[in-house]
Parts: C-alpha cells; sequence; structure tokens
C-alpha cells in the first residue's frame, strides 16, 4: 500500500460574487486569511460602533475567480489522486444560496460555467485515455438525502440492476474493511465522458429543487454525486489492482429561518437540513479532536454516509461557500468557523491496493509449470548422473581389476586407489547437490500449491459472492496476498478438481512414483476462471443504458446479424490460407529446383574441366564425343530448367490469386466491421424513442439512420445547438460532448415527460414533491 504524507484537509472559501462586498467586514490577507469583524450587538439593533473581529487561516482564498480556477485549485488534485488509487472527497458547504451548487455542478446549460463534477468527469476519462498501461473501470452512483432518507437520483434509468431500495429499503451499511457503502443504490458502468455527463444531468433532473427568499433554486437535501474507479495493469502476470471512490458532495445550505421564512413542507425540510449540519458539525469537532475515539457518525444518515470520506484515508478538500454582503456576516461567520475546524481533521490518504485472486491463481500456476519443468530437467540429469556413475563404476572396477592383474603379475608396483576414491567423491557431491536442489524445487512447488487453492478458494467465493449492498465498485474484494501461508516444509500438495479431492505427500514424487503421483492438472479449477476479471462479479450492476463493451457485442453480432457475411468471411480466409500453403510449397519447389540446377551446372563444369585437362575425345568425323556420365548431366540440367520455368509460372499464378483472396478477405472484414458499427450504434447509441422508431417496422430499416440525426433535436432546436455548438467548438472542442450529454438527457426526459401525460394519471408519487425542473432547457 502506498501512501502520501499525511495532512489536514485543505479548506477553500469562495464568495458569490457581488456588487456590495463588505470591503470594511471581510478582509482577505495573503490569498489565505480572512479577517471577519462584526459590530457588537448589531443583532439587537443598537447603534454600536465596536468590533468583534475574528482571524481565519485557510489554505485559500477563491474571491472573483472563475469555474476552470475553482477547478484546478480544488478538484485536480484530488481527481488525479483517484485515478491513481485514492480515495477523495470534494465537498461544499456554506449558507443557503451561497453558491454551493454552483461550485459543485455548476450551471448545467452553460460549459464555461460547469462546475466540479463536470470537470471532474473530463479529466477522470482524459487520463484514462492517456494512461494505455491500466485498464479502467469507471462507475458512477448518485445518492440524495431528502429529510433524512435515502434516494437514489440514478434510480429513473430503466433496467438498471441494483436499482430500486429492494425490500429492506435504501441503508447505509458498514463493511468489514471500516468504509460505510449503501445498500440499494444503484452503480452505473459508464464508458466515456458523454455517458458519464448523461447520468449528471440525469441525476440532476431529479433533485429536489425548492424556491425561497434567498435562493429561487434552492437545494432542499444533500447530495453525493461518486465515480468508482477500479483500474488494473494490462500486464497479465500483474494480480494487483487499485480501486478508489471520489464522492463529490453538495450539502444542502444551512439557513436561518427568520431569513427565508419557510412554512409548511419547506419548514419541515429547513429543520432536517440543520439537524443534519450540525450533527455533521458534531463528527467533524470530534474528528478534529485526536483524544476522540468515538466519532459520532450514526447520528444522521450524512453523517454515517460520509463515515468513510471525511478525513480518514481520504484525499479530502472542502470548499466554504460565503455571501460577501454585510447582512450575512454572521452567516459568513459560522460558515468559517466550521471550516476552520475541518481544517483541523488529519487525513493519512492510502491507495486501495487489492490483489486480484483469479490472476494470482493464474500466476501461481505459471510458477508451478515453470517449476515442474525445472523438476523434470532435474529429473533427467540424475538420471544421466547415475547412468554416467553405473558406467564409470563398472570402469574403475574393470581398471582395479586389471591394476591388480598386473600389480600380481608383477609389472606394475603400485595400485592407484585414491584417484578412484576422488573420482567417486566428485560425483557423490554432484548428487548430493542435484537432491538438494530437487528437494527446494518440490518444497516450492508444494508452497505454490497450496496458495492456488487458497487463492482459487478466494476467487471462487468473490465470483460467488453477491453485490455489495452499496453496489461500491470493483467489489472483488482482493486480500492482501500471504507470501508465507506455507512454509517450505509444507509436506502435502492438495489437488482439488471438480467432484474430486486427492491428498499427495511430496515424498512420494520419487523419480520411480512421480508419474503415477503427477498432481492432477488444476486446469479444471482454473478454466473456469478464466475469463476478463471484470466479468468475476457476475451480480455488479449493469446499466442496460450503457452499451455493451465493443468486444461482446461484436461477438453477438458476428452469431447473429451479422452471420451470413462472417460465414463468407470465414470462408475466405480458409481459401486464402489454402492459397498462401500452395504459395508457400511452391516457392519451396522453386528454390528446390534453383539448388539442383546450380549444383548440377557446377558439377558439369567441373567435369568439363577435367576433360579438358585430359583432352577432348573426337570422333571419326572430328566432332567432340561426350561421354556418358556427361551427356547424362546435361540432359539433366536441361530438364530442370523446363522444370522451374513451369514451376515459376505457377508461382506467378498463385501469387496473383493469393492477392485477389487477400482483396476479397479484406473487403469482407470491412464490411462486416462497418456494419456491425452500425448495428452497435442502432442498438445501443439511439435514444430509446428512436430505437423504438426503427423497431416498429416502419420505413426506417437500421442502417438507414445516420446517428447523428437520430440523435439531433427538433429542427429548429437543432438549428439553435447546432451554432452554438460551432460557437463552442472554436473555443473548446470537448464542449460538444457536455452538450451532446445535455440534450441527450433533455430530450430523454422530454420524451419521458410526453409519455407520461399521454397515459392516465398516476398516483402520487414523489416527483410530484419536485417543485422545479432546472432551467437548462431553455438554454440552448
Ligand atoms: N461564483 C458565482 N458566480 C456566478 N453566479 C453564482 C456564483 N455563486 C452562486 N451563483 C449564483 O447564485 C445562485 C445561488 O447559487 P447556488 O444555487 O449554487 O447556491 P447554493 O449554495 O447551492 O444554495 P442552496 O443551499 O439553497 O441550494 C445561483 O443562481 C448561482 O448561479
Amino acid at each position: 500500500m502506498s501512501t502520501q504524507a499525511g495532512s489536514e484537509v485543505k479548506v477553500f472559501l469562495r464568495t458569490r460574487p457581488t456588487a456590495n462586498f463588505a470591503e470594511n467586514l471581510i478582509e482577505y490577507v495573503d490569498g489565505q486569511t480572512v479577517n471577519v469583524h462584526q459590530k457588537k450587538d448589531s443583532r439587537k439593533g443598537v447603534v454600536n460602533n465596536q468590533l468583534n473581529s475574528w482571524s481565519f487561516r485557510l489554505d485559500g482564498v477563491l474571491h472573483d475567480v472563475s469555474q476552470e480556477e475553482v477547478y484546478a485549485r480544488v478538484g485536480r488534485g484530488v481527481v488525479l489522486g483517484a485515478v491513481e488509487g485514492y480515495n477523495g472527497t470534494v465537498m461544499c458547504f456554506g449558507q443557503t444560496g451561497a453558491g454551493k451548487t454552483y461550485t459543485i455542478t455548476g450551471a448545467s446549460g452553460s460549459y464555461q460555467e460547469r462546475g466540479i463534477i463536470p470537470r471532474a468527469i473530463q479529466e477522470v476519462f482524459h487520463e484514462v485515455d492517456q494512461r494505455s498501461t491500466h485498464t479502467f473501470r469507471v462507475q458512477l452512483s448518485y445518492l440524495e438525502i431528502y429529510n433524512e432518507s435515502l434516494v437514489d437520483l440514478l434510480a429513473s434509468l430503466r433496467g438498471c440492476p441494483g436499482a430500486g431500495p429492494g425490500p429492506g429499503g435504501m441503508a447505509v451499511v458498514e463493511e468489514a474493511c471500516g468504509g460505510v457503502s449503501i445498500r440499494g443504490l444503484s452503480l452505473h458502468l459508464v464508458h466515456s465522458e458523454e455517458e458519464a455527463l448523461n447520468l449528471l444531468f440525469e441525476g440532476e433532473m431529479n433533485r429536489i429543487i425548492g424556491t425561497h427568499a434567498l435562493n429561487k433554486n434552492s437545494s432542499r437535501s444533500h447530495c453525493i454525486f461518486t465515480v468508482h474507479i477500479e483500474s488494473h495493469s494490462r500486464t497479465l502476470s500483474e494480480a494487483k489492482y487499485v480501486t478508489s471512490k471520489l464522492n463529490l458532495v453538495d450539502l444542502a445550505g444551512s439557513e436561518r429561518l427568520g431569513k427565508i421564512e419557510p412554512e409548511g413542507q419547506m419548514l419541515k425540510e429547513a429543520m432536517y437540513i440543520n439537524k443534519s449540519l450540525s450533527f455533521l458539525e458534531q463528527a467533524i469537532l470530534a474528528l478534529a479532536d485526536r483524544r476522540r475515539d468515538h466519532i459520532p457518525f450514526r447520528q444522521s444518515k450524512l453523517t454515517h454516509a460520509l463515515k468513510d470520506s471525511l478525513g480518514g484515508n481520504c484525499n479530502t478538500v472542502l470548499v466554504a461557500n460565503i455571501y460577501g454582503e454585510a447582512a450575512h456576516v454572521e452567516e459568513t461567520l459560522s460558515t468559517l468557523r466550521f471550516a476552520s475546524r475541518m481544517k483541523r481533521v488529519q487525513t493519512d490518504p492510502i491507495i486501495n491496493q487489492h490483489t486480484d485472486p483469479v490472476l494470482q491463481v493464474r500466476k501461481l500456476q505459471k510458477e508451478i509449470q515453470l517449476l515442474k519443468q525445472e523438476l523434470s530437467l532435474h529429473d533427467t540429469m540424475a538420471n544421466r548422473m547415475e547412468t554416467s556413475y553405473e558406467t564409470l563404476s563398472e570402469a574403475q572396477v574393470a581398471e582395479v581389476q586389471s591394476q591388480v592383474q598386473r600389480f600380481l603379475e608383477g609389472s606394475l608396483d603400485e595400485i592407484n586407489i585414491e584417484s578412484i576414491r576422488q573420482i567417486q567423491e566428485v560425483f557423490r557431491q554432484f548428487k548430493q547437490a542435484l537432491e538438494l536442489q530437487e528437494q527446494k524445487v518440490k518444497a516450492q512447488l508444494c508452497q505454490n500449491y497450496t496458495l492456488v487453492e487458497k487463492d482459487q478458494s478466494t476467487a471462487d467465493s468473490s465470483a460467488a459472492k453477491p453485490q455489495s449492498p452499496s453496489g461500491t465498485v470493483g467489489k472483488v474484494e482482493g486480500r492482501r496476498f500471504g507470501v508465507g501461508v506455507a512454509a517450505p516444509s509444507e509436506r502435502h500438495i492438495r489437488s482439488q478438481s471438480p467432484g474430486r479431492t486427492k491428498t499427495l505427500r511430496t515424498k512420494d514424487l520419487t523419480r520411480q512414483g512421480r508419474k503415477d503421483a503427477e498432481v492432477e492438472p488444476l486446469n479444471p479449477i482454473l478454466r473456469e476462471n478464466e475469463h476478463d476479471p471484470n466479468s468475476l462479479d457476475p451480480q455488479k450492476p449493469q446499466r442496460i443504458d450503457s452499451p455493451p463493451p465493443k468486444a461482446d457485442a461484436f461477438e453477438d453480432f458476428k452469431a447473429e446479424q451479422g452471420s451470413e457475411i462472417n460465414r463468407i468471411l470465414k470462408e475466405n480466409k480458409v481459401v486464402l490460407l489454402e492459397c498462401r500453403a500452395r504459395l508457400r510449397e511452391l516457392t519451396e519447389g522453386v528454390n528446390t529446383t534453383k539448388r539442383e540446377i546450380d549444383s548440377t551446372s557446377t558439377t558439369l563444369r567441373q567435369w568439363k574441366d577435367r576433360q579438358q585437362s585430359q583432352g577432348q575425345f573426337i570422333s571419326a568425323d572430328g566432332v567432340p564425343v561426350l561421354d556418358e556420365a556427361e551427356l547424362s548431366l546435361v540432359l539433366r540440367l536441361r530438364d530442370l530448367k523446363t522444370h522451374y520455368r513451369q514451376q515459376y509460372e505457377e508461382l506467378h499464378c498463385i501469387k496473383a490469386e493469393v492477392n485477389y483472396c487477400q482483396h476479397l478477405v479484406d473487403q469482407c472484414r470491412t464490411r462486416l466491421l462497418t456494419e456491425f458499427e452500425s448495428w452497435y450504434n442502432e442498438s445501443f447509441l439511439l435514444p430509446e424513442e428512436v430505437q423504438a422508431l426503427l423497431r416498429s417496422g416502419g420505413t426506417i430499416r437500421p442502417g438507414l439512420v445516420p446517428v447523428d440525426k437520430a440523435l439531433s433535436l427538433e429542427e429548429d432546436e437543432q438549428e439553435h445547438f447546432e451554432r452554438r455548438r460551432y460557437e463552442l467548438l472554436a473555443d473548446s472542442p470537448s464542449a460538444t460532448i457536455f452538450y451532446s450529454a445535455h440534450n441527450r438527457t433533455v430530450k430523454r426526459r422530454n420524451y419521458n415527460k410526453a409519455l407520461s401525460q399521454s397515459s392516465v394519471q398516476k398516483t402520487t408519487n414523489r416527483s410530484s414533491q419536485r417543485t422545479k425542473l432546472p432551467a437548462i432547457l431553455s438554454v440552448i
């Protein structure tokens, strides 16, 4: 586990822009210090020019700064940390209307004014694209806490596994590792910035918003947008992977009831909000006090849900939003007091590293394979040694016998037994070394088998483990891999294949017995798990709206809609392979013939040279006479050359054929891919309503509608959108992604609204409490 140096929670102050900034009451010094002065007894209406003053030291003051700068100073570090594997939290706190939602989410209809969440999403996907050495799995959830009830803001997305509270309702649950998760909260797999933005906008539209004196779009709830990131190395043997949770929290505004004059439902909401914020303050006070063992997290849903996101192993940043006007100085003071308490909370960020049990098993199996090979190599060597030793012993015995014989005969004065002993000693030592090495390999093998078995059971249990209630990302819960699980002296190897268990003792693995005692291959166990590590947890909620991975979809397409073209492609490939084989054969044949021609020519030349030196035979008619051998060489050369010409022509034809077949295969492949792209776009990327049109058997067939067109808006809306898009494109190309996602969500919302309007009046549900839809509909 790698850690960042322990530090405190970072705290920034952001002022809502105003023309009446109370310079005499709020003083910003050196970009980090805020001095606040308040007139004594001002609340009692007594005229008194005496001032009380307070000074607060923070990590930064964001006064009159752009959204971009806020993100760069507040969000970027936490987001990059999350991509590395550190948990992170960015939280906005402050008086109602002071700019919390503006800071965290931004103005949802404006790219320039987008807040920390859309910028974080953009950064995450930018990093994912850059880090080619790793694969990433990004999932999102969006939780709202309204009047002490947990609400899934993305539950409206149809067919989403994990969506809906389930029989026990939604609840904050404590996890064994000390963290918390939300049972019943849906998790949504996203593959791109646009998909993620779609979900953000969808959730935004589902938030509960109310109007009061200080804010006509006041959030009446606390919202936690969470990006869950899981990252695996692309190196297959790398069993370690990291996970992280990036929480972006928009707290409901603290409010003085006198100022906003709430009544009815709003009064009830205000009481809940104030109560939960006061519990948050208590939890922060306790966290900041290092002598306290007990932190009262369970007092409210908010503190309980944020248990593992405030300090601890998390990179935490707080933005304290304030008004700059004199009228709000009292609330500004209380916000700053909260901020300075929060700043005292200690953090000790740690990378959340896990071990993927399946990859671990694979790695160990590879090692076992190598060890087994090494063992068999030693076996072979030992065998050879034994044979040589026996042979040499016989030779030595013969030598000794001969020496004795010669000694007895008197032809040898002394028998040299010492040298024979020396040779024997060398062999003995060598044999001993071999045995030792063999024992070491066996012990290692034995240890690896035990580890495989342990990891196997972990892999099995995590594969079968149901989705954690929160649906927390990457819940292939890694365990720390203990290398010393089995001591090298472990004498038993347990080999388990489905349906039977066999226990073998390593001492049975003697040379004679090894064959019978060969440990059952682990393949049957491993095969079950030899799949994408991402698919380890079949229970993980997958958003049906999200397109499936292209690789999987491509396999489905080849089996169904694209089966005909795929069949032709396969057949063409077979023909191409046959042609290539024939080409290889012919090339070899041509080369062989050429070599034969060369060697026959050389022999003939040598023959002629020899004849020349001996003098040429001349017939009676004076014609040079060829002898029989030379004649046969000449004839052979002629045949070879004819054969060579024929082969060469054939080679040319077959080359042309290979090129032609290759061309056909390429054409088929291109067609298969093009058709797949159209099919994929139409099946997964078009909004449901357009897909319904395509399905309804009208004149529009799949493949006829360009996706861009189908996704576009009504004509004038589209024109407007296009114009806006081009304007923005000049500034920032990524703005189109933002607006596309925005439009898509608005369109889906309009469509669903139209559907629900046309149907019979439904019974009142929560959505009837929603007092407004954000103004983003009219922005583009
Ligand atoms: N830095 C800023 N620049 C421009 N406009 C801002 C800024 N901060 C806030 N606003 C505007 O002030 C209004 C209130 O802001 P916002 O809704 O973000 O407040 P809030 O703190 O989330 O309030 P509540 O707690 O009631 O939800 C919005 O219209 C927002 O656009």
